[in-house]
């Protein structure tokens, strides 16, 4: 399997005032072309801030990270900001969608942005919420919809763009665990469909266990031994 994302000797640094707090302390890691990671570990453990790094939302302190063998972060923010949008589909905890505008709305907003022609964007995020289940909730804004539709939508939504990573963070966070289950199974449908990487921090073993490779984080260091070593 190709290399998609090289982590070498990646260290991050907070400054605190007059301290710096190492979060990171040193990560290697490879992640293959067309897979599925969990990223687990105890809260404070550094997940969240290496899921940002592979996503170049932040930057690292030291080491390097290539995406298909090309450095990140020797790029500008610019540079990095157009990488993310063509490349990399988010999906967050609190899902972040506008609330004055609809589900398709929501979810055609990040490719008119990218200058998609109307009639495209519309028809493909009309797909996109078929596709989630949500073709009967098209034209409700997220405040008509439960938090698990809302979860779908911004799910839809980090697709549009058509990446080829899909970045989660505790996506289920905030749902309860039937709803988590089924955003999970969609999550490995829509992988299986396209064929897309997807990296997803959860607290939750179980739905790590859904994921093809389970890498443990511990006070900013990988564990040696990962589902992969099994
Ligand atoms: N901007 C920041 N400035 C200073 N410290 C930070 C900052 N962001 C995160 N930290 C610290 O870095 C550590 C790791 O945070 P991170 O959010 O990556 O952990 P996590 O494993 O995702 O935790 P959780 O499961 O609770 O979300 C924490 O101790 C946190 O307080």
């Amino acid at each position: 399997m190709s290399s998609l994302l090289e982590v070498t000797g990646l260290c991050k640094d907070y400054r605190m005032g007059s301290d710096s707090v190492q979060v990171l302390k040193g990560i290697d890691l490879d992640i293959s072309a067309g897979t599925t990671t969990a990223l687990v570990g105890a809260s404070g453990a550094g997940k969240s801030t290496l899921l940002h790094i592979l996503g170049a939302l932040d930057r690292p302190s030291s080491g390097t990270v290539t995406y298909k063998g090309q450095e990140l972060f020797t790029r500008s923010d610019r540079e990095l900001a157009d990488f993310r949008s063509r490349t990399i589909g988010f999906v967050f905890q609190f899902h972040h969608l506008l609330p004055e505008f609809t589900a398709l709305e929501n979810v055609m907003m990040p490719a008119l942005i990218a200058r998609r022609e109307n009639h495209l964007a519309h028809q493909q995020a009309r797909t996109l919420l078929t596709e989630v289940g949500l073709e009967h909730r098209l034209n409700h804004r997220p405040g008509e919809l439960s938090g698990g539709e809302q979860q779908r939508v911004a799910i839809a939504r980090a697709l549009v763009m058509e990446p080829e990573l899909l970045l989660a963070d505790e996506p289920t966070g905030n749902l309860d665990a039937k709803t988590s289950e089924a955003i999970y199974e969609l999550l490995v449908k829509i992988q299986k469909q396209t064929g897309i990487s997807m990296v997803v921090v959860t607290h939750n073993e179980r739905i790590a266990a859904r994921m093809e490779r389970v890498v443990r984080l511990l006070d900013g260091l990988i564990l040696p031994c990962t589902t992969e070593d099994m």
